[in-house]
């Protein structure tokens, strides 16, 4: 119920509030039919961004290409997208089935074709049951279901989700955003979605983009930003991260106290390591290789506790596995670190 999707691309794009830069340089591309992720924390220009793809806010400097348009110059409702918003927008006044249908009327849409593709878009979602109910008499998951099939109604070649499971409570985000992938998953529409959340990121996304201060710090997949950031800005947003500085020296990361790492062909000029907090284990072991600390905090996650060690290298945070066979330390114990840093990354 799509007309055919279309990628993006976006080409040394700049933006500005008044004085104020909030974008530079950005240039990327989505694929036709990816799901894609604008990652990054408050401020750092996601929504700024997906704004400017769908024609609201100033204008930007640079190239938008929908397809093989540049939309600069359109306005929203010439650039073929849907967004959808995290205050879903809907109408109070009106029915799920005239909500849905609103976005079409007002597209002049012939009455006998407006129906059935109303009744489409609101079986995609699983609303037909719903379709005379008022937003008020919906929850917040149903309701977000309404603004998605308004949204999907108007095929778009486009779909952007500004923050849209930001005001569901955490069980239903979960749900939500599993169905949210397999809607895009059936409809094959280009989709990006912002989030400051990176496990949302991390579970629809083909790929994303992680931005700060307006500028994209890195775009691949999940997995790929995870393992290889590209600086300590990914490392640290993406997961928790410690990071130890240090040089390279006679093929070891060798820290500023003097702790030896070994670690696999390591890059000349690295100057600090990544250490994740699940590879990093406690032991009773002493001598080569092992990093003395002593626990200064300790949290208790659910299925990991969460230690903060002061070491001669800095604070480290270790998670231990919360199990039968896994020893509990106190706040306060003197404790060894066993570091495992085949798959550390190295950054320069
Ligand atoms: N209308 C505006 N006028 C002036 N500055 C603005 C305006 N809208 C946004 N900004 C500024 O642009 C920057 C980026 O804002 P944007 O909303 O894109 O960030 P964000 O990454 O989406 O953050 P959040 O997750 O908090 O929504 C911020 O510093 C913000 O203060």
């Amino acid at each position: 119920m799509i007309r055919e999707t279309a990628g993006i691309r976006i080409e040394n794009l700049h933006l500005s509030f008044g004085t104020t830069k909030v974008l530079a340089g950005i240039d990327m591309e989505i694929k036709p039919g990816e799901f894609f992720a604008f990652l990054g924390p408050s401020g750092s220009g996601k929504s700024t961004l997906l704004r400017a793809i769908a024609g609201f806010g100033p204008r930007p400097k640079g190239r938008i290409l929908i397809g093989d348009r540049d939309v600069v110059d359109l306005p929203p409702w010439k650039r073929n997208v849907g967004m959808v918003f995290q205050s879903y927008a809907l109408w109070p006044h009106m029915s799920v089935r005239a909500n849905v249908a609103f976005g079409l009327e007002e597209r002049r849409m012939p009455r006998r074709e407006i129906g059935p593709k109303v009744e489409a878009a609101l079986e995609l979602v699983g609303l037909l049951d719903l379709a005379e109910r008022m937003p008020s008499q919906l929850s917040g998951g149903q309701q977000q279901r309404v603004a998605l099939a308004r949204t999907i109604a108007i095929e778009p070649q486009v779909l952007l989700l500004d923050e849209p499971l930001s005001n569901l409570d955490a069980s239903l985000r979960v749900q939500m955003r599993r169905e949210l992938l397999a809607l895009q998953r059936k409809l094959q529409l280009t989709t990006i979605f912002v989030t400051h959340d990176q496990e949302e990121a991390n579970t629809t996304s083909d790929r994303m983009a992680v931005l700060d201060g307006g500028v994209i710090q890195q775009i691949g997949t999940p997995q790929h930003l995870y393992d290889h950031p590209a600086n300590g800005f990914v490392a640290g947003f993406l997961g928790t991260a410690n990071i130890i500085e240090g040089r390279v020296q006679d093929g070891a990361f060798v820290t500023k106290s003097g702790h030896r790492l070994p670690v696999p062909a390591p890059p000349q000029g690295a100057d600090r390591i990544v250490l994740r907090p699940q590879n990093i284990a406690l032991t009773e072991e002493r001598g080569e290789g092992i990093l003395p600390g002593r626990i200064r905090h300790r949290e208790f996650l659910g299925s990991q506790i969460r230690y903060l060690i002061e070491t001669a290298d800095g604070t480290i945070i270790v998670d231990t596995q919360h199990g039968p066979d896994t020893h509990d330390h106190a706040a306060g114990s003197e404790v060894a670190l066993r570091i495992d840093c085949r798959n550390a990354p190295l950054l320069t």
